[in-house]
């Protein structure tokens, strides 16, 4: 079964982001489509990397605007049938609202914090304290306004799980294998430390798209999860 990996195809152009994808299909469960390829080639993109794959598409649009600016992207973006369509939680309840009722077929995921910004650059934007603390707040107001999946650190899947329950997804992006470059990202941890804190999907871009052969890493991390699946059993 495909590992419950959303590779990050945060590519320069679209022969590149088609062959990543394609490398990566018989591995994951799903890609990731975000603004960098978007906003150059538009719907179009969804198509082709959805492709003869069977991967799911995932937009990390990350929309966040007045609720009827919201809820018109987001009735467009449907159409374009993703699995997944982000928001940022922090637009407030009626646009969290407003994209859940725009497109009742795609799973809203509301971004809680970045993972890119660690304490200092929180701190800067006015959230002080602890990041999960903030994350929860967050989460709590997403979930109440309709979100039905969580994007958030690997290190605040178990205090988010403990506060919205099992149903609501949670998605992880600042996944790091041990000794991989941080590059941007701030609140990081393993794969496996993010599967076994209870994440349902873990979002993987750069040790995957930037090794030098994107398949044989998507796989190495799957058999990892794998691993950690097992241990855990
Ligand atoms: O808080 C967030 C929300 C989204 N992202 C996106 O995930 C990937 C991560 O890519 P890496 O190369 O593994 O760092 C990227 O597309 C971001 O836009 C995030 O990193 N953090």
């Amino acid at each position: 079964m495909a590992a419950p990996i959303a590779v990050a195809i945060d590519a320069p152009d679209i022969e590149t982001a088609a062959r990543w994808a394609s490398e990566v299909a018989p591995h994951v469960s799903t890609v990731k489509v975000g603004l960098e390829l978007y906003l150059r080639y538009g719907p179009e993109v969804v198509g082709t990397l959805r492709g003869g794959n069977k991967t799911s598409v995932f937009l990390d649009l990350k929309l966040h605007d007045i609720p009827a600016t919201v809820a018109g992207a987001a009735r467009n973006l449907a159409r374009l049938k993703p699995s997944i369509l982000t928001v940022h939680a922090a637009g407030g309840r009626e646009m969290i609202s407003a994209a859940v009722e725009a497109a009742p077929q795609t799973t809203i995921a509301a971004v809680t914090l970045l993972t890119s910004l660690d304490d200092a650059a929180l701190a800067d934007v006015g959230i002080t304290g602890p990041s999960a603390d903030a994350a929860r707040r967050l989460a709590v107001l997403a979930v109440e306004s309709g979100a039905r999946a969580l994007v958030c650190s690997p290190n605040e899947v178990a205090s988010l799980r403990a506060e919205v329950g099992p149903e609501v997804t949670l998605i992880t992006p600042g996944v790091r294998p041990a000794g991989a470059d941080h590059g941007d990202q701030a609140r990081v941890a393993t794969p496996e430390a993010a599967y076994e804190a209870g994440a349902d999907l873990l979002v993987i871009g750069r040790p995957i798209t930037r090794a030098a052969d994107p398949g044989a890493a998507a796989a190495s991390i799957a058999a990892a999860l794998r691993r950690a699946e097992a241990a855990s059993a």
